[in-house]
């Protein structure tokens, strides 16, 4: 399949300082990607960058099998076809939704102007208040106008920075699902920035995971989860709790038991001194009625879940662990202590320096 977009070795320095280093990604046609990664590691840069409001140091930028940025072109911003949602949506407030979705098109026949604006409107369930001024409106609205007015032009892409972060919850999964269903209906391709992995799971088709402006894993939202490339990935979209291990004669052995492992699995950071298995909450069994205990519960909460708790191992050292993580519906005492096991058919072990 050709890219709509390709990114290669994309670098930017900002006085003198490196933001983003040799990045390379690449989306197909109408494929959505939701960008995460700590504060301050480069998302927004990224989005400005691609956008054309930032100059990279180095690198190639491919839209639709033409070159808007490399060492001799340089496409500036209003030429790039690329339809941008700021945070605050940026939304004229004195004028009407109507006005703020022709914004970007007055250059169309009045006929062709009003064709699309109707056509949006109607996707996004604004007919009715096409007539309404911004400030009249619920935040959602105002999204979904945000979302009109950038797809009026008929964008390749469309970067979103932060889209749902101003919606309630209760509306936001909802919002999040009619807004993919109009990207896919238009084919549209997205990448858009958040600090909820959730979000991603929701509304992408890619997940990248970036640190310190560099790309650790670019992949489909559920591989990402099932085998994180590292330990910065698993640790950063809390994918479960870490286990120290020790690795010899193809097992791993931890306080809860050895399990089984071989050279094939993943052992990631291969090398380094320390060794953690990744355990999902899932992947952990409680005994509460065994002489066998092993832990004891050191934090409890309830969530929709049941009851989440945190278990330490009864023994120090090497191997000892200190905030295991479990949901469950059995009532547990602070300080209680039982059996906990592991069920994990493909151990993740992580070298963790
Ligand atoms: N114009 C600039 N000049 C110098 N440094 C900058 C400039 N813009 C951003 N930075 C720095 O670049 C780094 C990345 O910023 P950026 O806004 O891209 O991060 P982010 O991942 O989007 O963060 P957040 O999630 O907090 O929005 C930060 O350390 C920031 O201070």
């Amino acid at each position: 399949m050709s890219s709509l977009l390709s990114i290669k070795q994309l670098s930017v320095v900002l006085q003198n300082s490196t933001i983003l280093s040799k990045l390379d990604l690449s989306l197909a046609q109408g494929e959505i990607l939701g960008l995460v990664g700590a504060s301050g590691c480069g998302k927004t840069t990224l989005l400005n960058t691609i956008a054309g409001f930032l100059k990279p140091s180095q690198g190639v930028i491919d839209i639709d099998g033409n070159v808007i940025v490399d060492e001799s072109r340089y496409l500036a911003a209003e030429k790039r076809h690329i339809g941008v949602i700021f945070q605050d949506y940026a939304l004229f407030p004195h004028l009407t939704v109507k006005a703020n979705v022709a914004f970007g098109i007055s250059h169309l026949p009045k006929t062709e102007q009003n064709q699309r604006i109707e056509q949006l409107l109607a996707i996004l369930k604004l007919s009715e208040l096409s007539e309404s001024h911004i400030h009249q409106l619920s935040g959602g609205q105002q999204q979904r106008v945000a979302i009109a007015r950038a797809l009026a032009p008929q964008p390749k892409l469309l970067l979103l920075d932060e889209p749902f972060s101003n919606i309630d919850a209760r509306l936001r999964n909802e919002l999040m699902l009619e807004i993919r269903q109009l990207l896919k209906q238009v084919n549209t391709t997205a990448i858009f920035v958040t600090h909820n992995k959730d979000e991603v799971f929701t509304f992408a088709d890619k997940m990248a995971v970036m640190a310190e402006g560099k790309l650790l894993q670019f992949d489909s939202p559920a591989t990402i989860c099932q085998q994180p490339n590292s330990y910065q990935v698993a640790d950063f979209l809390q994918l479960g709790s870490w286990l120290p291990c020790q690795l010899s004669n193809n097992e791993v052995k931890t306080l809860l038991g050895v399990l089984p492992y071989n050279n094939e699995q993943s052992l990631l950071g291969e090398g380094e001194h320390k060794y953690s298995l990744l355990v999902k909450p899932s992947q952990l069994n409680l005994q509460s009625d065994s002489v066998k205990v092993n832990a004891q519960v050191e934090y409890v909460s309830v969530t929709e879940q049941g009851y989440h708790y945190h278990f330490s191992s009864l023994v120090d050292g090497d191997l000892s662990f200190t905030k295991l993580s479990l949901y469950s519906e059995e009532v547990l005492e602070l300080k209680q202590q039982v059996e906990l096991s592991i069920n994990s058919h493909k151990p993740l072990v992580y070298g963790i320096g």
